[in-house]
């Protein structure tokens, strides 16, 4: 299933945040959101999951317009990877994976035993199944993290939306994480959309990558071709080199002053 967005203007009320954005993500690919604090990503995601109403433009989900598509049709589409934040109230980690099952099934369904084992082959597949008791609210930033991811791929939808979904995670997490990414496209050709503040990480995934500054898209396409030195000079206002390891992969390094 095939993610749109075509000449979409994006912001809140009157206020414009971004404006002629077009992009898609394809089954099995990943697509890097990257671009500086504030100038849209956030805003951008949550108008393509139609939790915000685009100001111009339109979003489509497998050729249909999300306007038209109900809560749970989009859910059954397109999961999303919120930033992880601490809830005031305790809730069950497995409740929470559980989540991603009820919001496949609409508001008034009751998740059954197959929803569970689902939840709990979620949390497995991120080796964090131990976790299935433990109270969600005191867990810690970067486990909350996993098991938001958890409950994206607990809710089986083609397209997955993450956002910065490696912010708190710690080095070893960072690259699980990554490879369990570049296996769902790989692997279940899942489309997956993330944002992150790190381009090396689209050379990692082999990803293709939108280039976002002022809310406006400057580049598009293979990581390779749009984040040149010059480019992410110019969008993070600092001298960047992007050189290449013995291995063989990029990788970006801010110049040293002086
Ligand atoms: N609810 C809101 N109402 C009005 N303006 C908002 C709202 N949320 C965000 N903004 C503004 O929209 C702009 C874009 O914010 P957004 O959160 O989309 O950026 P971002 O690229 O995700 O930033 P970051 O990398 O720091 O997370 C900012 O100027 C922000 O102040």
């Amino acid at each position: 299933m095939r993610l749109e967005a075509r000449d979409l203007s994006i912001g809140y009320g009157r206020e414009v945040v971004g404006s002629s954005l077009t992009l898609s993500v394809a089954p099995g690919r990943v697509v890097c959101l990257l671009g500086p604090n504030g100038c849209g990503k956030t805003t951008l995601f949550r108008t393509l999951l139609g939790l915000l109403p685009p100001l111009g433009g339109e979003v489509l989900l497998g050729g249909d317009p999300i306007a038209r598509l109900k809560r749970a049709e989009i859910a059954r589409r397109i999961a999303y990877v919120p930033q992880a934040h601490a809830p005031p109230f305790p809730f069950e980690t497995l409740e929470v994976v559980m989540m991603g099952r009820t919001a496949r099934l609409g508001a008034f369904a009751q998740p059954g035993a197959a929803d569970r084992t689902a939840a709990q082959a979620a949390l497995d597949r991120l080796g964090i199944g131990d976790l299935a008791a433990r109270d969600y609210s005191r867990l810690s930033g970067g486990q909350r993290q996993l098991v938001l991811i958890a409950r994206a791929l607990a809710q089986a939808a083609p397209l997955i939306v993450m956002d910065e979904p490696t912010a708190s995670l710690d080095f070893g997490n960072q690259a699980q994480v990554l490879a369990q990414i570049a296996g769902l496209a790989q692997g279940a050709g899942q489309g997956v959309i993330l944002s992150t503040h790190d381009p090396d990480q689209a050379f990692a995934l082999g990803a293709d990558v939108v280039l976002m500054s002022d809310g406006r898209i400057i580049g598009n396409g293979a990581a390779e071709t749009v984040l040149s030195g010059a480019a992410l000079s110019r969008v993070y206002g600092l001298p960047v080199a992007v050189e290449m390891t013995e291995s063989g992969r990029r990788v970006c390094l801010p110049a040293r002053r002086g």
